[in-house]
This record gives C-alpha cells, structure tokens and sequence, in this order.
C-alpha cells in the first residue's frame, strides 16, 4: 500500500505567475500553509525551472507540469535534463509512445522523478473532445489513456476528480491520481469544466489536488490553503 500522504501535502498550489519575483511573494505569503507548488508553460518559461531547484533546495516539493509531448527521443532526452532539478512530479502527454518515452528517460535519469501523464485536459468536455476529432467520451477517453499509462509503468495521471474513482479501478492503489480542476464551493470556475470540490476529491479517492486562481487571486492566499487543507482533512 501507498504511505498515507497528509492533507497539507495533497495539496499542489499552480504558481501560474509571470515572474520568479512574484511566485516568491506568493510562496512566503502561504508560508507553512502549503508544501508543494506546480510550475507551468508561465512561470517555467520565465526563470521557473531555477526556482524549481531553490524551491527543492528550501525543502518544498515541486511539480513541473510541462506536458511533454514529441518524437519518443525528444521525449526520453528532455525527461533526462529535467530528472535533475529534484521535481517530484513532471507530466508528459498521456499518448503510449510519449509515455513509454518518458518512462525509459525515467529510469536512465534514475533520480526518483515520478511522472504523471496528463489523460484529458480538464477543461475540456465532450463537446470539446469531439471537436478535437475523439469519437469517445471524455469519460472513456481517460479511462483508456489511465489503462495505457498503468501498462506502461507510468507513476500516476492527471485527470478530473470527476473521474477518479473509475481511474482509481483501473489503476489499482499504487498508482498517483493527481486532479486539476478544484473548486472550493462559490469560487469562479473561470475555463475549467470538469470541476470538483476539495472535499468531493478526497472522497474520489484522488491522492493530490492542484490549485491555482482560487489560492494566487486570493485577498489572503494562506487562508484560502489553509481552508482547503481543512476541508480535505475532514473529508479523509
Ligand atoms: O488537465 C489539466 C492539466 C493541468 N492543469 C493545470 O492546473 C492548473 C489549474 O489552475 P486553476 O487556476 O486552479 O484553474 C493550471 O496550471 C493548469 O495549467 C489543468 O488545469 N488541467
């Protein structure tokens, strides 16, 4: 069985900021409230893979979310440069090939690098998914990548808590779920569409929650974390 992970730690914050400068106002406004922060296409594009080795180096843990997606070798070779930052989490695109890729930089790179392949975005619906050219739901789309990246020796996947339980079947208890896409009740969903709660969640048997504007737009974004941790504490 997997180590119990505590609510603090489920919980990912989205440092969707344009400079370095500002994600560390926002991380020393948080302060202990949160452990682990996730890095994107803004802020990895602007100095955010230096600040992912402070951060590591400060003792937080960090997830790169850059969604790789190429040729296989582009893939294993990128997957090897970014083993060295001391991430915990990096996605890559849930396709077989690129996850395979990945998976095979992984273990050459040996770092302990976990990665999560990233299904269906969540804000993406059915009509989304069939403009795209899927025939399938959403619903079964994850479902077959989920089953792909467990083939394949993948560490988790990205998802909606929405489909978590049904991943959580066919993923079994040692794999990671890792859900975007969390709304505390009343807070604006801006372009997301598969939404879930922080509570809902946990109930989802989901293992970390990622959340951005809700905490980075806050008046007092310790207290938004601060609440959503408790909200996972007493759904658990
Ligand atoms: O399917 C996905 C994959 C990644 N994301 C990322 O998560 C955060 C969510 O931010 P919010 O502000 O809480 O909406 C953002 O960095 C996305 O790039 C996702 O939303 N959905």
């Amino acid at each position: 069985m997997p180590e119990p992970i505590s609510p603090r730690d489920r919980l990912i914050v989205a440092l969707d900021m344009a400079s370095t400068d500002e994600a560390e106002r926002l991380i020393a406004r948080i302060g202990d409230a949160a452990s682990f922060y996730k890095i994107g296409y803004r802020l990895g594009y602007a100095g955010g893979l230096a600040l992912a080795e402070r951060l590591v180096r400060d003792g937080h843990k960090v997830f790169l979310d850059l969604k790789l997606h190429d040729i296989g070798n582009t893939v294993e070779e990128g997957v090897q440069s970014l083993a060295g930052i001391g991430a915990t989490f990096l996605t890559v695109h849930a396709y077989p090939q690129t996850m395979r890729a990945a998976a095979a930089g992984r273990d050459k790179a040996g770092t302990g690098l976990k990665i999560l392949g990233v299904t269906v975005l969540t804000s993406y619906d059915d009509a989304d998914a069939r403009e795209a050219g899927y025939a399938s739901s959403v619903a079964d789309l994850v479902a077959a990548r989920a089953a792909a990246a467990g083939a394949i020796g993948i560490d988790g996947i990205v998802c909606s808590a929405a489909e978590a339980p049904q991943v959580r079947a066919i993923l079994g208890p040692d794999r990671l779920i890792v859900t975007p896409g969390i709304r505390p009740a009343g807070a604006e969903i801006g372009d997301q569409k598969r939404v879930v709660t922080p509570a809902e969640a946990m109930r989802a048997g989901v293992d970390h929650v990622v959340v951005g504007r809700p905490i980075t737009g806050a008046a007092d974004p310790r207290d938004v974390a601060r609440r959503i941790v408790d909200e996972m504490a007493a759904a658990l």
